[in-house]
């Protein structure tokens, strides 16, 4: 019999860049909290009446992982890097979140004679990701000394601590800011929803999951609706495949035809260029607050 008693437990980052993204996110999916000072917890309606009540815990970004593989909470948001460098075995990655997007690479000073992975043989490496450092050591069959620390590691060259760094990149700025480049990436990374591999209470987690994609799906396409004569229609729906059909409907205006679809943001300025080349007309925007596809 599940345990209907103790709360459904979702860790958040308790402060930093993810923080503040991980509560829109759940306050768009209908998760609606307020955490009263340094609370540990904030409590949310729960989704049905006979479910138990829903806890949001805010924790330290780093310890969600293994909070979660431990079992102290059902669901977690954190970095994808942060659960390769927890490296535990009882979780696994439910959703990409569509944020927090970064790099984790190997980087050495601008005037390093460094040039392949090989070239660190012997060289310390200062990191705050040791885990996944020496995995990436091991592939490439090079043997360093990593230096293990909890932040600002860009700066650890220049104290004649290391000859190079793994930490996260994102704009490029910091490393820059330190003259260093990049050797290599170990891997790109985001911002995802995570669980136990054995489920809780796994209706709410399928809830709770499926909100959150409606979400994570509405923030990266949008509806493009336009008006395209007969002839032009299999190219304007080559250009706007929608996610799974677009809609298409007869116009008054005989030959013509009205088509709706869902396309990337990403891409959408240029799929309106196109269908603009293409002769359609009313070619129109709108935002998705939500869906279920
Ligand atoms: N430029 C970035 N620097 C660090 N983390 C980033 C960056 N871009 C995205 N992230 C994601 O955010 C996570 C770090 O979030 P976290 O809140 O722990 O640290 P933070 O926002 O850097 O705050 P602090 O380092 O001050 O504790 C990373 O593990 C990564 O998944
Ligand atoms: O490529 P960029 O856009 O410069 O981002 C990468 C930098 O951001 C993070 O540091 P953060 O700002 O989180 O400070 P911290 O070192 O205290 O974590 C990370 O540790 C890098 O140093
Ligand atoms: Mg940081």
């Amino acid at each position: 019999m599940p345990d209907t008693a103790t709360p459904f437990r979702i860790g958040v980052p308790s402060k930093g860049r993810l923080s503040e993204l991980a509560e829109k996110l759940l306050n768009e999916a209908g998760l609606k909290y307020r955490r009263q000072n340094r609370a540990l917890f904030a409590r949310v309606k729960p989704l049905a009446d006979a479910d138990p009540p829903i806890d949001i815990t805010f924790l330290r970004t780093d310890d969600i992982p293994v909070l979660c593989d431990e079992g102290a909470i059902d669901l977690g948001i954190t970095g994808s890097d942060l659960v390769a460098e927890a490296d535990v075995a009882n979780i696994e990655t439910r959703l990409s979140l569509g944020m927090g997007g970064c790099r984790l690479a190997v980087c050495v000073p601008e005037s390093s004679p460094v040039v392949t992975p090989k070239d660190l043989a012997g060289d310390r490496v200062a990191t705050s990701f040791p885990t996944v450092t020496r995995n990436y050591l091991n592939e490439h069959g090079v043997t360093g000394h990593v230096v293990e620390l909890s932040g600002s590691v860009e700066v650890m060259i220049a104290l004649g601590v290391a000859d190079a760094i793994v930490d996260l990149v994102e704009t490029g700025s910091t490393l820059a800011a330190n003259k260093l480049r990049i050797l290599d990436t170990i891997g790109s990374y985001e911002t995802v929803l995570i669980q136990r591999k054995r489920q809780r209470l796994p209706k709410i987690a399928d809830r709770i999951a499926r909100r959150l994609e409606g979400v994570v799906i509405a923030r990266a396409y949008t509806l493009l609706e336009y008006n395209v004569p007969e002839a032009k229609l299999a190219a304007a729906e080559a250009v706007t495949p929608g996610f799974n059909s677009p809609t298409v409907n007869k116009l008054e205006q005989s030959g013509w035809f009205a088509v709706r679809a869902m396309v990337k943001r990403s891409e959408v300025i240029g799929v309106m260029e196109r269908l603009e080349e293409l002769g359609a007309h009313a070619i129109l925007e709108t935002a998705i607050q939500n869906c279920r596809l």
